[in-house]
């Protein structure tokens, strides 16, 4: 009845041309004998040549490597595995060395290096430390030196851990981008049944959901007797590894030689299917290994992240109207309407399993379904408080107000969609009231105060920051000088366009107009001139008379010519002054716009202070890593500080590349961008809380028919716990930074 449809892709081609990147898992029983525990060193010495030649391939290749335990089972003497998890760390700890001492070994006949990579589930739940993590495993290829990668079992509480190696190669594979995923094993393939007991059982050699082939496959086998997976680890792992576009295989650890051969099979058919493209396509039969074809739609990076780098934290329990809301094509946030119940204890930013209850066809029983999963903006006792109310009514509940939805539909992750909203049992905790019409009009689940307040902390930030900063003043005089240069340039130009005018005024100066004039004169006057002209030198005896008229005709043409200077000296005055204002009109404007451009620019991406290095953490470390080159672990808490100064006043005055200020928005819209270059036809729609808002009130005035729910909390005990669970966020990171905090910090006392 359920489809498992993840509708976020990952863009199906990366936009910077990668390496193939291979992800190789071994696991115990490749690694070491299973009665013995000596080290399987033919087997060992064969992968690590095949490493190398598939390097000199052009491939980058990460090694998921279990046998911590299995080697330093021997080195302590022990005969089996240990049960206690504490024996089990101990040995773990003897083991890795050894088995790092042993690669090394290796991959030195070859003189290539290796790093040791050790992880844990909560060292990637928080998204900076998988970004750095996603980080190194980049520069450590660049750097051309093989990873080699397997749980920290030392540190590991249960709880904590990945569990298996199988699920870690997964997520190494998914935060990579690995482009395959081989995970070695004590078979060539996955066959329908334990070809050890069943000689029926047959080989599986392709596979395209795995849901449906545990229906016919009994994966049941435990496992090799020293490792910790079996098959069902395997299925899980290629799910993961498919969900996030990696194409993984099964096959035998002991003839590790097969891989290159694998890879120049597959890549055969795809010169074929090219070269003849027919319809349908040519299908790919495999002759080794089991494959799993990465997922057409595969997760957006952080949504794989939030679905398989998170531990669960605990469920919330969502109604139809939330079911349907977040579900559909065009997903909504959660919102508090639509919560019915809350189980579990969890904080503001953990991951929480969303679920609802569906009745059984038979309508006699009623079954959880999961609809998804994801990292939600209140804690559990501020979720119970407010569950079933409309987000304008968050702050009036709790005091406060964090934010208008309880997971942002960006922080979601849709597992099952296509579920029958008619057969959900939930009742919002809240949908009982009768709406009457100007209950939904007024249906703000947005409150304004939301913008208002931060439109007003934005323009206080700016107002406070504008006379503050260094940087601003620097940029102002910057501006200064730009402004003095472009003066200077202004002056140049006007000098240059004076002379120029003066150069055109002097090809249409008085003297010239005048020559003009006078040769443009009528040929009447001419006439009359060379007449007179004429009549004076054939009229001698008239002379006096002439003299007087030649003194009268000078006194006129000098007269006229006063005149004209005088017209012409006006209008050029008018035309200098005319130029002069439009000049100064011009400054001023660009003056206006250069200062308003400084002003829109400063802040344009919201003020930073030092308080905020913990909010912005992925974007600072990222920061720290890719432009500065630095290793934030290898900075003390003091270098912290004033590097993040750094990394403020860049942010502040808006000169950092757009990825810093917003890293989630920025890889959203990288992949948007990607799969528009790639030709992708399914571009999410951009985000809009108006949409949010629009979509909302069409469902609650859909579907409103609950009861109010019982607040467990007080708004004072809410607020109190808030409070408790912020000191011990705090608590934690004093803690990561090396700091003792006081004992009673995120403690909570209980009340008499
Ligand atoms: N971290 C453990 C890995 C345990 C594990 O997953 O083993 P396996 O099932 O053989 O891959 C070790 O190194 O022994």
């Amino acid at each position: 009845m359920f489809t498992n449809n993840m509708s976020q892709q990952r863009p199906a081609s990366s936009s910077t041309p990668h390496k193939t990147t291979i992800v190789i898992k071994l696991g115990t029983s490749s690694i070491c004998d299973e009665e013995t525990f000596d080290p399987k060193l033919a087997s060992l010495s064969l992968l690590v040549e095949t490493i190398i030649k598939l390097r000199k391939e052009n491939y980058h290749v990460i090694i998921v490597s279990s046998g911590a335990v299995g080697t330093g089972l021997r080195s302590v003497g022990l005969r089996k595995r240990p049960k206690s998890l504490g024996e089990k760390q101990a040995v773990a700890a003897v083991g890795q060395g050894r088995l790092m001492a042993l690669y090394y070994q290796l991959f030195g006949y070859f003189g290539v290096g290796i790093a040791q990579v050790l992880l844990t589930r909560d060292c990637l739940a928080e998204r900076a430390h998988y970004l750095n993590a996603r980080n190194t495993f980049r520069h450590l290829l660049r750097l051309n030196v093989v990873p080699i990668v397997n749980e920290n079992d030392t540190v590991n509480s249960s709880e904590l851990r990945f569990g298996d190696n199988d699920t870690l190669s997964a997520i190494t594979a998914g935060m990579v981008d690995a482009d395959y995923l081989f995970l070695l094993t004590d078979v060539e393939c996955l066959y329908t049944d334990n070809p050890r007991t069943n000689p029926a059982a047959e080989p599986v050699r392709l596979v395209t959901d795995v849901a449906e082939l545990r229906t016919r496959v009994n994966v049941d086998s435990p496992g090799s007797g020293i490792g910790t997976g079996g098959m069902v680890t395997k299925l899980v792992a290629a799910d993961l590894a498919s969900a996030a576009g990696c194409r993984t295989i099964i096959t035998l650890g002991s003839a590790p030689e097969k891989i290159p051969n694998i890879l120049a099979e597959l890549a055969e058919h795809r010169r074929i299917a090219k070269s003849s493209p027919s319809t349908p396509p040519v299908a790919y039969e495999p002759t080794m290994g089991t494959h799993f074809l990465p997922r057409e739609n595969a997760l957006l990076d952080r949504k794989w992240w939030i679905l398989h780098g998170l531990g669960v934290s605990g469920t919330i329990y969502l109604d139809a109207g939330a079911v349907h809301a977040v579900t559909r094509r065009e997903r909504s946030s959660l919102f508090a309407v639509g919560v019915a119940r809350v189980s579990g204890y969890f904080n503001a930013q953990q991951s929480v399993r969303l679920v609802t209850l569906v009745k059984t066809p038979d309508d006699t029983e009623e079954r959880e379904v999961e609809v998804g999963k994801g990292l939600v903006n209140y804690s559990s006792a501020e979720i119970a408080r407010i569950k079933g109310h409309k987000s304008g009514e968050i702050e009036a509940l709790l005091g406060y107000i964090d934010s208008g939805c309880v997971m942002h539909r960006d922080s979601i992750v849709v597992t099952t969609t296509g579920i029958d909203i008619s057969t959900i049992t939930l009742k919002g905790a809240g949908r009982n009231k009768n709406p009457t019409r100007s209950d939904d009009e007024k249906d703000p689940e947005i409150p304004t105060e939301i913008h208002s307040v931060e439109r007003s902390r934005r323009d206080r930030s700016h107002s406070r920051s504008t006379s503050r900063s260094p940087r601003y003043r620097d940029r102002d005089d910057l501006h200064r000088d730009h402004r003095e240069q472009d003066r200077d340039v202004g002056r140049r130009r006007r000098d240059y366009n004076d002379a120029d005018s003066s150069r055109r005024t002097s090809r249409s100066s008085p003297d010239r107009k005048l020559r003009g004039r006078r040769r443009s004169r009528s040929p009447s006057s001419r006439s009359l001139s060379s007449r007179s002209s004429r009549s004076s030198s054939s009229n001698s005896s008239s002379s006096s008379s002439s003299s007087a008229s030649r003194h009268r005709r000078t006194k006129k043409k000098k007269s006229r010519k006063e005149k004209d200077q005088y017209k012409s000296s006006k209008s050029k005055k008018d035309k200098k002054d005319k130029k002069q204002k439009k000049k100064e009109k011009k400054d001023k404007k660009r003056k206006k716009s250069s200062s308003s451009s400084v002003a829109a620019r400063y802040g344009a991406h919201g003020i930073l202070t030092a308080a905020d290095m913990y909010r912005k953490e992925a974007e600072f470390r990222t920061w720290l890593v890719e432009v500065k080159d630095v290793n934030p672990e290898m900075l003390d808490n003091y270098k912290m500080k004033n590097v993040f100064l750094e990394y403020m006043e860049e942010y502040n005055t808006a000169t950092l590349p757009p990825k810093y200020y917003d890293l989630d928005k920025w890889e959203r819209e990288q992949s948007i961008r990607q799969r528009a270059e790639a030709g992708g036809d399914d571009a999410i729609p951009e985000f809009s809380i108006m949409n949010d808002e629009e979509n909302l009130k069409q469902h609650s005035k859909a579907l409103r028919a609950g009861k109010l729910p019982e607040l467990n909390y007080s708004a004072d005990q809410l607020a109190e716990l808030k409070q408790v669970s912020d000191d011990r966020v705090a608590a934690d990171r004093l803690r990561k930074m090396g700091f003792v905090p006081k004992d009673s910090l995120g403690v909570r006392y209980e009340r008499d």
